[in-house]
C-alpha cells in the first residue's frame, strides 16, 4: 500500500519482517565481534532512534547505549558544516565505540561525526548503519556493519523522515 507524506507518494520497500531478519544477523556479528570489549553504542538522533531500539534486543553482550545529535548551527543559522555533539555525556576514552546511523547518503554526516569523535580519544570507532547508498557517496567512509544496501532514492520510514513526517512507520518505503 502506498504512503503519502505531504505532497509525496511512497511504495513499500523494505518489510517490517526483513528489517527484523537483518538486524537479527547484525546482532549476532557485533555480539561475536565485540564479545568481551563493553562497547558503547552511540545512536545518532533523531533518524537511529528505531534502528539502534531494536538492534540492541539481538545484542546479548555486556554493552552500553548513548544517543548524540549532530549540531551544524552558529545562532540562527545553519553553517551547512556539523560543529557540534549534543549530548554526549559518556567518556568515550579507550571505549570501544559503535556508532549507529539510520542511513549514509553522502556520507558527509558521518565524515564530520567521525571527526568529532576522534578528539574523544575512543580506543576504536566502528560503524552500523541500518541503510547505505553506495552511489550517493561523495565524502568516502567505511561502513563496517551495513544492514541494505540500497539505490539513491529518497527513503523515509523506520525512523527516517520526509519533512519530519513518517518516522513511525514500521518499515521502510521508497519515493514514487
Ligand atoms: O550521508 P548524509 O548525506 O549526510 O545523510 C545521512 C544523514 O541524514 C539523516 O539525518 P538528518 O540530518 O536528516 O537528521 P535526522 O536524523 O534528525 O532525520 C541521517 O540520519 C544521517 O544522519
Ligand atoms: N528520510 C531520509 N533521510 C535521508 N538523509 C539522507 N538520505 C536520506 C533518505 O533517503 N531519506
Amino acid at each position: 500500500m502506498t504512503v503519502k507524506l505531504k505532497d509525496k507518494e511512497f511504495v513499500p520497500f523494505i518489510s517490517a519482517e526483513s528489517i527484523d531478519q537483518r538486524l537479527k544477523i547484525l546482532g549476532a556479528q557485533i555480539s561475536k565481534d565485540f564479545k568481551n570489549d563493553n562497547p558503547i553504542l552511540l545512536g545518532v538522533l533523531n533518524g537511529s532512534f528505531m534502528f539502534l531500539s531494536d538492534l540492541a534486543k539481538y545484542i546479548d553482550i555486556p554493552s552500553e547505549f548513548t544517543f548524540v545529535k549532530l549540531s551544524s548551527y552558529s545562532g540562527e543559522n545553519s553553517t551547512g558544516k556539523v560543529k557540534s555533539l549534543i549530548g554526549l555525556d559518556s567518556d568515550l576514552k579507550g571505549r570501544k565505540v559503535i556508532v549507529v546511523e539510520d542511513i549514509v547518503d553522502s556520507g558527509l554526516s558521518m565524515s564530520h561525526l567521525l571527526e568529532i569523535l576522534q578528539t574523544k580519544e575512543p580506543l576504536d570507532i566502528s560503524i552500523v548503519s541500518l541503510l547505505f547508498k553506495p552511489e550517493a557517496l561523495k565524502f568516502p567512509v567505511e561502513i563496517d556493519y551495513v544492514g541494505f544496501e540500497i539505490a539513491n532514492k529518497f527513503v523515509v520510514g523506520y525512523g527516517l523522515d520526509y519533512d519530519g513526517l513518517g518516522r513511525n512507520l514500521p518499515s521502510i518505503y521508497q519515493l514514487k
